[in-house]
């Protein structure tokens, strides 16, 4: 990672008896979950960044320093936007204005993102004349976002943004998030709790536990680590991205292709051949075998080789890492099996993958 594209992000803090201490670096561009239980220190991070947060260290954005031992940018003077589990929009403006609020204190010069722009990436133009009290709660989030945007940001700070949305309004507005992870030059870091979201939107992970980082990586390569709470679940399952490169409509199936071989999904037609997906298969899902079975219900057989057998996660039960070329796949699996069929490390195997989908 070249300094231009990187957020290098070391602080040492206290709040009573808890003490944050952490010394990353993260892309700077594209969407980083911060992930871990409730009390890690998700939200201290994201106030140090921000500057509400006092703290030792040092903040470095994409070459810009914002915080070292000899200065420390306001919070005012950061060029960042930050948006809430609870979004307080101004209640006797309406959406318009309430975006043209911190639009309009952007000099005209310093505008990176402009009022068309925000609305058609946020899908608001229907909603320009209407007052916050008359918008779903997931409107009124994407009014936010787009709020934030419009402040020509270099960063993003999101804090479990979808966490106060009921399950409708949360699978409405992931289709827009991932639209500006895919569109924005700004680096996005988010906050969450929930598996499923980061599966969908993150690019890269960092696990917190207590203040400390236990992880930090590609979200393909984090997820499928047999030492964090990811793996230990009964829902662990690894995300590969992948092409799908057939539609089947005979058996409503389709092909995704990924490096390290192909799986048959559960047809999706709205997904066009060529598009790129991101797979998700469920640890318990997968099962192995010695030699390749095709006298069986089983379609994906892949081809691969045991990287790690962990420590059992729980009595009789072991989680098995599998590389299909250079593709990581998670296997639950009873501690007999492992035994039986003699698995270690370096031994070929045969993945038998009883269900996968797309990352939802
Ligand atoms: N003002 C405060 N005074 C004392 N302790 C605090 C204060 N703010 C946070 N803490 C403590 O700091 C720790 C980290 O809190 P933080 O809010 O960063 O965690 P989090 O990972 O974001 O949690 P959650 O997922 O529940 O939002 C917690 O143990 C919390 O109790």
């Amino acid at each position: 990672m070249s300094a231009n594209n990187t957020i290098f992000a070391r602080f040492h803090c206290h709040i009573g008896d808890f003490t944050l201490k952490v010394n990353l670096n993260l892309p700077g561009s594209g969407l980083t979950a911060l992930f871990g239980h409730s009390g890690c220190g998700k939200t201290t991070l994201l106030r140090c960044i921000a500057g509400l947060q006092p703290a030792s260290g040092e903040l470095v954005v994409n070459g810009d320093t914002w915080h070292n031992a000899h200065e420390s940018r306001p919070v005012h003077q950061r060029p960042l936007a930050y948006v809430f589990q609870e979004t307080s929009l101004f209640p006797h403006l309406s959406v318009e204005r309430n975006l043209n609020y911190g639009y309009r204190r952007v000099p005209v010069n310093q505008r990176r993102i402009q009022f068309d722009q925000a609305v058609e990436w946020l899908g608001l133009a229907c909603l320009l004349k209407r007052m916050p009290q008359k918008l779903s709660g997931g409107e009124r989030q994407r009014v936010a976002i787009a709020r934030a945007l419009l402040t020509s940001p270099q960063l993003l700070l999101m804090d479990e943004p979808l966490s106060a949305l009921d399950q409708a309004s949360k699978r409405e507005i992931l289709p827009y998030l991932e639209r500006l992870r895919d569109t924005l030059a700004i680096p996005i870091l988010y906050v969450s709790h929930s598996v499923a979201e980061v599966a969908r939107l993150a690019d890269h992970v960092v696990m917190l536990n207590q203040g400390q980082v236990t992880a930090s990586g590609s979200l393909q390569q984090t997820l499928a680590r047999t030492d964090q709470p990811f793996g230990l679940e009964e829902s662990a399952a690894i995300i590969l991205p992948a092409r799908i490169t057939t539609q089947d409509t005979q058996w409503h199936l389709s092909l995704a292709e990924f490096d390290g071989g192909q799986l048959w999904l559960p047809s999706e037609p709205r997904i066009p051949v060529g598009s790129d997906v991101r797979v998700q298969v469920l640890a318990r899902d997968v099962s192995l075998a010695l030699s390749a079975n095709h006298d069986q219900s089983i379609q994906n057989l892949i081809h691969g080789r045991i990287d790690e057998i962990a420590e059992e996660i729980s009595p009789g039960t072991s989680l098995v890492r599998v590389l299909a070329g250079k593709t990581p796949f998670l296997a639950r699996l009873t501690t007999r099996s492992v035994h039986t069929l003699g698995l270690s490390p370096g031994k070929p195997v045969w993945l038998q993958i009883k269900a996968a989908a797309l990352a939802d």
